[in-house]
């Protein structure tokens, strides 16, 4: 039987798996440097720090010229200076992946109830959603600092799993990566990965999931096909 038999609800990823955010981030974290003299860096470093939050990601762009002291001294300055620049351009220069929208339309109409779960700040998370068109599919949607710990610790998707009143068998992760997939099995829940986000430079393939789909549409078929 698949692990897949069962399902009843779906728990979607957002950078690299909704959305194509890196073009914001680069903005982001461009004006950030600037206001630190420190040159501008491209689109692919930055996809290959993207996935474990604002501190962690903030931390590495100020480690590419920085020893660790230095960035502690200035890390305050730098946060507070992204969060100003994320905010003023937030969603303007990032695109919907293929399928998006058919994926969580078809996951809809199969019954399943749908939470985001996002190491991005809720207050980046909550305006995005909405911009995009995407915030009437969700249930539930937590941000990397909505609760004590974040992905790749399981307790965002054990918090989802309880709110839904459903057994972590019952909820599967869908996410682009290795992040998603550690929380995923540290909580029980099945898991699918799509090939086309950010996980740090290393091919999905080596992530431990359930299955590569490519699209989240081809996730609710392959969901639909066990049930
Ligand atoms: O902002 C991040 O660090 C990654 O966010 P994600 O969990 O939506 O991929
Ligand atoms: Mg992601």
């Amino acid at each position: 039987m698949s692990v897949l038999a069962g399902v009843r609800a779906a728990i979607i990823d957002l950078d690299g798996t909704m959305l194509d955010t890196i073009p914001d981030f680069h903005v982001a974290i461009n004006g950030m440097r600037a206001e630190l003299d420190l040159a501008p860096i491209s689109q692919d470093q930055i996809a290959l720090m993207v996935g474990k939050g604002s501190e962690n990601l903030i931390r590495s762009v100020l480690g590419l010229d920085w020893d660790a002291a230095r960035v502690k001294a200035h890390f305050e300055t730098a946060m507070d200076a992204y969060q100003r620049h994320y905010l003023s351009i937030n969603g303007n220069f990032s695109a919907l992946y293929p399928g998006v929208i058919e994926g969580l339309t078809a996951l809809k109409a199969q019954g399943l109830r749908l939470a985001c779960v996002t190491n991005k700040p809720i207050a980046f998370t909550t305006p995005l959603l909405k911009l995009k068109g995407l915030d009437g599919f969700f249930d539930v949607v937590y941000g990397g600092d909505s609760l004590p710990r974040k992905k790749p610790d399981p307790l965002p998707l054990q918090t989802v799993c309880a709110d839904f009143g459903l057994a972590p068998a019952q909820v599967v992760a869908v996410g682009d990566s290795s992040n998603d997939a550690q929380a995923a099995r540290a909580a029980g829940c099945p898991v699918l990965t799509v090939p086309y986000g950010y996980n740090h430079g290393e091919a999905i393939h080596k992530t431990d999931s359930d299955g590569i789909v490519a699209t989240l549409l081809d996730a609710a078929i392959l969901i639909r096909s066990h049930n």
